[in-house]
């Protein structure tokens, strides 16, 4: 899940909607607006990464935002939307200081891929935390592996710390000094994925009114990550394959090639080797990125990591929260941590020492304010029952709720003939959230009463 935080200002209601969804979809965090001077509200109320704003409003509209950026939030990124007959008025934009216009029409691939093009990227500044024999081994073979070029796979289970030690690899590479970009492949919709790693030119499709660079062009020099590379798509396998091999890169709709210098390091939790001999994952692209593997152990099979790591979450935390004294986690929080299983590991860990740097008192943590959640508990208990628990049958439960949630959202679409309102008010949900829901089920190819 990205961490970034956007606003959306814009005054034509079915299109925020609609852009809403795109940007949900992709999993970044979103305010939406109706007007400028509601932005302004918003950006004295909370803190944000990018505003994305039409122009053309009632009010001061989307230059007197822009205006009151320049004066008062310099270094927030502003990414406008115009129609395409005031683009003059969006280059004068550009010139006091907005960083792109989005000219009216866009595609969906057109504002993702602006939106990561000026995204600050916040960089996860974790060095890998270390204690365990088989982690202190783990990285000595990464810095090694981090001096050739070599492409590296880094596998383990979620939350194990596959992106710290992507990051570990780059920093300590020659190519350090360069470009780190990383692209999660399952959170960018998958006709959306090809363009955002391999660019465009202008008229590649309806809405590319301009000419985008993609994620290896971004990487020239340095590294980039494919983060969660087993949820690709076996064409787009394909396409990715014959850019590795032949080291250069054609956007989409462009006759010009161009020359690579990207290392390249992929992540999965997920069992690639398997996938490539079921078929679901290409064999030669499993070979091609695989030169060096590396496996982070799940967190529980390297206990004596568990109590550094929570060390620096207390320290990590507790400074970005300014708290005025550092907490120590006593004996018996160290007890508890101990005895927990992590089954969502160090992003686990992390949940767990934020919850309790907001619980304690004083100048100690104690297990008091280690709570885990209920049914982390349960498995703590239970732990011989749940261990035999398969993964299969915990996500069959999730795919079977979220059926049962497509059939009723369907039905009652059909109920009320296909109003959202009437829908949203049977169902006791926003409309906001009804809209999403539906596009999500959209994007899963599920057909939608119009
Ligand atoms: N060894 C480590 N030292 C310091 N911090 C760590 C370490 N491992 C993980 N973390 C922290 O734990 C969180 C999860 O790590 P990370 O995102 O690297 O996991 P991941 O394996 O890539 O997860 P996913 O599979 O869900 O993408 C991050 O906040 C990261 O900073």
């Amino acid at each position: 899940m990205s961490e970034a935080r956007l606003l959306l200002v814009e005054d034509d209601a079915n299109l925020r909607e609609a852009l809403l969804d795109t940007l949900m979809l992709a999993h970044y965090d979103c305010v939406d607006v109706g007007s400028a001077e509601e932005a302004i509200m918003a950006l004295k109320r909370e803190s944000f990464d990018l505003v994305i704003s039409d122009v053309q409003m009632e009010g001061i509209g989307g230059i007197g935002l822009l205006n009151y950026l320049a004066a008062h939030q310099p270094k927030l990124p502003l990414l406008l939307m115009t129609a395409y007959a005031t683009i003059g008025s969006a280059v004068s934009a550009i010139k006091l200081g907005a960083v792109d216009y989005l000219a009216k029409p866009f595609a969906p691939q057109v504002l993702l891929n602006q939106v990561s093009r000026y995204l600050p990227t916040k960089l996860n500044t974790d060095k890998p935390v270390v204690a365990d024999d088989k982690s202190l081994a783990l990285l000595a073979l990464a810095q090694r592996v981090a001096v050739s070029d070599a492409s590296v796979m880094i596998m383990g289970p979620s939350g194990s710390g596959k992106e710290v030690m992507a990051r570990y690899i780059h920093n300590h590479s020659k190519r350090a000094g360069e470009a780190f970009v990383a692209i999660n492949c399952a959170a960018i919709p998958e006709n959306m994925l090809e363009a955002t790693l391999f660019g465009y030119e202008k008229g590649a499709f309806t809405g590319a009114y301009q000419a985008c660079p993609g994620k290896f062009e971004q990487a020239q020099g340095g590294t980039l990550l494919l983060d969660e590379i087993s949820e690709m798509d076996l064409a787009l396998q394909a396409k990715l394959l014959r850019v590795l091999q032949e080291r250069e890169v054609e956007r989409l709709g462009g006759r010009k090639t161009i020359k690579l210098d990207v290392r390249v390091l992929a992540t999965s939790n997920r069992d690639l080797k398997s996938m490539a001999a079921a078929g679901t994952f290409r064999e030669d692209l499993y070979y091609r990125i695989n030169v060096f593997p590396l496996t982070w152990p799940a967190l529980c099979q390297r206990p004596a990591d568990i109590l550094p790591l929570a060390r620096h979450l207390v320290v990590k935390h507790a400074e970005a929260c300014q708290l005025a004294a550092m907490p120590e986690l006593d004996e018996s929080a160290c007890r508890r941590l101990l005895a927990h299983r992590w089954p969502g590991n160090v992003r686990e860990l992390d949940n767990v020492v934020q919850r309790a740097l907001i619980l304690h008192q004083g100048d100690a943590i104690t297990a008091a304010d280690i709570i885990i959640d209920a049914q982390d508990v349960l498995f703590d208990a239970e732990a011989d029952e749940a261990v035999t628990l398969k993964p299969a049958e915990v996500d069959g439960l999730g795919d079977e709720l979220k059926a049962q949630e497509h059939v009723i959202i369907l039905e009652t679409l059909n109920l009320c003939q296909g109003s959202r309102k009437l829908v949203a008010e049977k169902l006791g949900i926003s409309a906001r959230t009804l809209r999403y829901k539906m596009a999500k089920m959209r994007d899963m190819g599920i057909q939608l009463p119009g």
